[in-house]
């Protein structure tokens, strides 16, 4: 490691290294602020025994979920890196409750900043090249010393007076949002959703360093059209985009400014296979970077004709601050501002993945989804903007994120055991639609519902784009799923084996909530995560403390304890399932051919590091006791995908209308040998969920926004919507029972 530190750094990094930066509060001079990030502040500051500029960042540790040794911990790997490609840190101290880091002073800030100021549609080839190139060295550094950045993106690349470029916020920052170790860490949401791999986002498999290649790609895109890909639409939305539309690229006609060695460069990073993309090392050999001009010449053109940073800043914070006062009504004005932290760039999004699926309940999933068309569209962006992790408290400037529904979710999870769990846990699934590796040779869904309305469409068109022909080019066969805002999905298979495909995504689903196909899906997490998410969320909950607490009390109430919140996401899931499987000879075709298959290979259903985890060997390391869970779970998963596809056959066979409901709310196909009096408890559970959602999203709105009248007449609103569903639902049983 040390050769490697020597081979990588470079003598002014030796030079300054010798020096021995004091740790002393009064040694420094604060200047002008020169930038701000979602938990530090960032000064120009004289170190005043050395007569040198320096930059202080302040991290405010009363707004950090880590305690001080993962913060000291961080600091200190920060200040063992050496190269000339990463800003370092020369040392760390605590004044009050701030931890001051001291870096080198980034006197041309960040290509952000640079962006924002003065080149607001992008930059021109050679220079982002140039930025690029220097970033990618830093990766290449910090992967082989076993780094992952983990936020890659322009806000974050730094440029010094002379146009050298360095990967800045690395470690500390990192750090601020973990909660412990590092495994740990990488099984949450860090970073910034527009930059975020779609791994890091599933968390199915745990991540790695291709993490930061993906970012890259992102990055590349949003030096090229001065902001990233989807980066106007809140996080959920991006989340969904990015795990179910094909990977954005140079597609829009207003690319064709830039060389194919440029799209392809950006094709190359965003694959969402992250075993696909290319190591740092090996991307640095792409011909593309060849066009990179020296840190002389990004000096001469970029830096020169611009004023100081902190006077770039200071303009950027009045443009903002105008930008926020034309809004006055208080949800537009937080919305608003959530949007502009957002467009800055800030890292504060830690997403817990429980928090998006529950999100994607309230917002899409059922009870809702079959009533989205009769929202007007305030109300369906009151439930986008439920999007709780994310409140601004104290200073307007600051984006806080908060757990509150991390602390919902604790409750529930905790009172009602593991077999709720099972129902929100694995992939995100949003409107019956699971989200797919690339890998799994299917190509991505055209749109998503309601989602699919983006102003750069037309342009980005998913068939031409480099990344799609780089994915159809690894696909076998040939599936297009399309998906509406209600879950229904047409297939088109092109392949021969249509019918066993089909049968065997039913029996997928259907079997129970454990099995994987290996080339197919990533699946429901099965395992047990359970246990973990519990102590993850107990030490979150105790970490979280009073912000929480008012909240966790509100929650206390017998019905949420009672009830497992698995409803929405598990049953979204089954239309599309149901629907793929309408014809019951193919299941059985394909529940033979999956059991061939099976025996063959093993089903794999788990992977753990490096190894797949079969259901065989599963089962057996688990124990009966967690078998028997399982099974059970599986059993009540299994019963809401059958009450769903249930619904639909009854429907036929019994010609009965159900007039409440919308067109689109969707119900598939009988199952064979079901009759109408079996369906009946599925039902009742389906209407007790309802219930149950109805509770937690009054809790949340009166948590949110106490006082705020837009709620309570967005949740009058919705609790009609909610009455005419259950008594639609009132209405099918009866008749069920007649
Ligand atoms: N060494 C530096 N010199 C000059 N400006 C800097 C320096 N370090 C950071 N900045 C500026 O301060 C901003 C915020 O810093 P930083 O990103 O480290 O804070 P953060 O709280 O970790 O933010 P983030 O939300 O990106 O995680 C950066 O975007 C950059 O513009």
């Amino acid at each position: 490691m040390e050769g490697k530190l020597e081979k990588k750094g470079s003598l002014s990094d030796v030079k300054t290294e010798k020096r021995v930066y004091p740790v002393d509060e009064s040694q420094y001079r604060l200047l002008e602020e020169v930038g701000r990030g979602a938990s530090a502040v960032v000064y120009r500051a004289e170190c005043i025994p050395f007569n040198e500029y320096v930059a202080i960042k302040s991290l405010d540790l009363e707004r950090c979920n880590s305690n001080l040794n993962d913060i000291h911990r961080e600091a200190k790997t920060m200040s063992l890196i050496n190269h000339p490609n990463v800003v370092k840190a020369y040392c760390s101290f605590v004044v009050d409750h701030s931890l001051w880091v001291v870096m080198p002073y980034m006197a041309g800030g960040s290509c952000l900043h640079i962006m924002k100021s003065a080149y607001p549609d992008g930059f021109e080839e050679p220079i982002i090249a140039s930025f690029l190139k220097e970033t990618l060295k830093a990766l290449d550094y910090l992967h082989t010393q076993g780094h992952i950045h983990r936020d890659v993106k322009a806000g974050n690349i730094l440029v010094d007076g002379s146009g050298a470029v360095k990967l800045g916020d690395f470690g500390v920052s990192a750090c601020m949002f973990d909660t412990g170790d590092r495994q740990r860490a990488r099984n949450t949401f860090v970073g910034t959703p527009c930059w975020m791999a779609p791994e890091v986002m599933e968390q199915i498999h745990g991540y790695d360093f291709k993490a930061d290649i993906w970012s890259f790609g992102i990055t590349a895109l949003e030096l090229a059209h001065g902001h990233a890909p989807f980066s106007k639409f809140p996080p959920m939305k991006v989340l969904l985009m990015t795990l179910q539309n094909p990977p954005p690229g140079l597609d829009y006609a207003r690319d064709r400014r830039f060389s194919k060695s440029f799209k392809e460069m950006i094709a190359m990073c965003l694959v969402k296979d992250p075993a696909k993309r290319p190591t740092a090392e090996k991307l640095l050999k792409h011909s593309f970077f060849k066009s990179a001009r020296s840190a002389e010449y990004v000096a001469r053109t970029i830096l020169s004709p611009l004023p100081p940073l902190w006077e770039r800043v200071n303009d950027l914070k009045i443009k903002d601050a105008d930008r926020l006062a034309q809004k006055k009504m208080p949800y537009g004005e937080q919305e608003e501002r959530s949007q502009n932290e957002y467009k800055r760039g800030v890292s504060a999004w830690n997403f817990d993945l429980e928090d998006l699926k529950a999100q994607a309940a309230l917002g899409d999933g059922e009870p809702f989804s079959g009533m989205a068309e009769k929202l007007d569209s305030d109300f369906q962006e009151a439930i986008e903007a439920l999007s709780p992790t994310l409140c601004f408290e104290h200073e307007p400037d600051v984006l806080l994120h908060s757990t509150k529904i991390c602390s919902i979710k604790s409750e529930a999870a905790l009172d009602s055991g593991e077999q709720s769990m099972h129902g929100l846990s694995g992939p995100l699934q949003v409107n019956g639609l699971r989200t797919e590796h690339c890998s799994a040779g299917k190509k991505e869904p055209k749109h998503i519902g309601r989602f699919d309305v983006f102003e750069d469409d037309p342009d980005q068109d998913s068939t031409d784009s480099p990344n799609s022909k780089l994915l159809r080019r690894e696909t076998k066969e040939d599936t297009v799923e399309e998906t509406n805002f209600n879950g229904n999905v047409e297939t088109e298979m092109e392949d021969d084996n249509l019918d066993i495909e089909k049968g065997r995504k039913m029996e997928l689903i259907s079997n129970d909530a454990r099995v994987h196909d290996q080339d197919h899906c990533s699946g429901l997490l099965i395992g047990n995560p359970v246990a973990d998410s519990a102590n993850e969320m107990r030490e979150a909950d105790s970490e979280i403390g009073t912000n929480t607490q008012a909240l966790d009390e509100s929650m206390r109430s017998p019905k949420l304890k009672e009830k497992p919140f698995n409803g929405p996401l598990a049953s979204a899931t089954t239309t599309v399932d149901a629907n793929l499987s309408s014809n019951g000879l193919n299941q059985s075709k394909a529940s033979i051919a999956q059991k061939d298959e099976e025996k063959l290979k093993g089903p794999l259903v788990q992977k753990k590091g490096r190894f797949s985890v079969t259901s065989h060997e599963l089962e057996s390391q688990e124990g009966s006791q967690a078998t028997n869970t399982r099974r059970n779970a599986s059993a009540q998963t299994s019963a809401l995908h059958k009450s769903s596809s249930v619904n639909e056959g009854l429907l036929e066979r019994k010609n009965v209308q159900v007039p409440t409901l919308g067109p689109s709310q969707s119900f598939s196909g009988l199952s064979s040998g079901m009759n109408a009096v079996s369906v009946i408890p599925q039902l009742q559970n389906l209407f007790n969920q309802t219930a149950i959602q109805q509770e937690l999203i009054m809790n949340l709105m009166s948590t949110i926004n106490p006082s705020g009248d837009q709620y309570v007449e967005k949740y009058n609103c919705m609790s009609i919507e909610v009455i005419l569903y259950r008594s639609a639902k009132k209405t099918l049983l009866h008749r069920l029972q007649i």
